[in-house]
């Protein structure tokens, strides 16, 4: 038996992105195809995209974190092919599980984008891997790999991140620790899974980072109707009480995402930058893992695990 064990390739598997002015609509209906979100929140997000063009900034981080691997891969002499596809945009999905097919892979472990549990972050990808399983006769099995969010390949990129952030804010000032995570409904099935996970690795990152520095966890990117209710404190309205308490300086440190998508480029630099701009805070933002080495040796350290936990 080869290293991997049973497995014969990797799959990484994302969120996908639009890649033009042209593709924005698209996208967004195959988003939020059946899920009742507001047709003016639809328009509203359309506008973050055209601002950088109608290119979301994922699919570009997707081909350097698949680069990470494969150079991970080869550094520690694994020898497997790596394979990307994505819920809503192309490479999709079935499209990559056809190759896979014809490629002769048997049984893959995917690493998905999302480093926590719950329906958006973690379930909704299984069910889009057998969906597109489904489409492909004679496709691979393939195993998600377990939650990460706890793991030091994740963990550790943000408390260098952080410190690296708050060293960019004056030193005199009243600073705050800000971790954010995309807000969910609070109905979605693993909410509480979410949540208290999330909490972790604030708490873990702010004691290594920055003992003694206040922090706290809100939340960004609110989506569905107004009436919904939705996991909050909202970013925005956050740096408003912060504010109102005397902070004058933020550092904000965007746990719930593993590279700078739009939301983060557009919900956290722009317009939350904004608003501290109107405040007169200072304003740092940390960096996402990405490419980290740490991070990017990820999918193989789990990988091998599984295996030998009898994946
Ligand atoms: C928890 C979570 C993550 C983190 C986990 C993960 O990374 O997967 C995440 C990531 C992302 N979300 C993204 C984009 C969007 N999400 C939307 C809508 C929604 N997100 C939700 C949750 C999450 N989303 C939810 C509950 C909805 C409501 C509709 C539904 O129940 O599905 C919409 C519709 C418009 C809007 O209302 O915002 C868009 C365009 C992109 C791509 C960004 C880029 O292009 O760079 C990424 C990585
Ligand atoms: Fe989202």
């Amino acid at each position: 038996m080869s290293e991997a064990g049973t497995y014969d390739a990797l799959l990484l598997v994302s969120f996908g992105g639009p890649e033009g002015p042209d593709d924005v609509i698209p996208f967004l209906e195959n988003v939020t195809r059946g899920r009742g979100i507001p047709r003016e929140r639809l328009e509203k997000v359309g506008e973050h995209y055209h601002l950088f063009g109608g290119v979301s900034p994922i699919n570009r981080q997707c081909r350097e974190l698949k680069a990470a691997i494969e150079a991970d891969f080869a550094a520690h002499g694994l020898d497997l092919p790596v394979y990307w596809g994505n819920r809503n945009w192309d490479p999709y999905l079935a499209d990559t599980v056809r190759r896979m097919t014809a490629d002769g892979v048997r049984r893959a472990a995917a690493f998905v984008t999302s480093a926590y549990s719950g329906y958006s972050c973690s379930d909704q990808y299984v069910e889009d891997i057998e969906r597109a399983r489904a489409e492909v006769p004679g496709a691979p099995e393939i195993d998600k790999l377990p939650v990460y969010c706890l793991r030091p390949g994740f963990a550790d990129p943000f408390v260098d991140a952080a410190r690296r952030a708050l060293d960019e804010l004056p030193e005199d000032g009243a600073r705050r620790l800000v971790f954010t995570a995309h807000s969910v409904p609070l109905a979605q099935p693993g909410r509480p899974d979410y949540v208290a996970e999330l909490e972790r690795v604030a708490e873990t990152v702010a004691e290594r980072a920055a003992p003694g520095v206040p922090w706290s966890l809100v939340y960004q990117s609110r989506s569905g109707p107004p009436s919904q209710p939705w996991l909050e404190p909202d970013v925005v309205d956050h740096l408003d009480k912060l504010h109102g308490d005397g902070v004058t300086a933020v550092a904000v440190v965007p746990i719930g995402f593993v590279s700078d998508h739009m939301e983060v480029k557009y919900d956290l630099d722009v317009e939350a930058a904004r608003r501290a701009g109107e405040l007169g805070m200072a304003f740092a933002r940390a960096a996402t893992p990405h490419t980290d080495p740490r991070f990017a040796a990820l999918p193989r350290e789990l990988l091998l695990e599984h295996r030998a936990a009898g994946g």
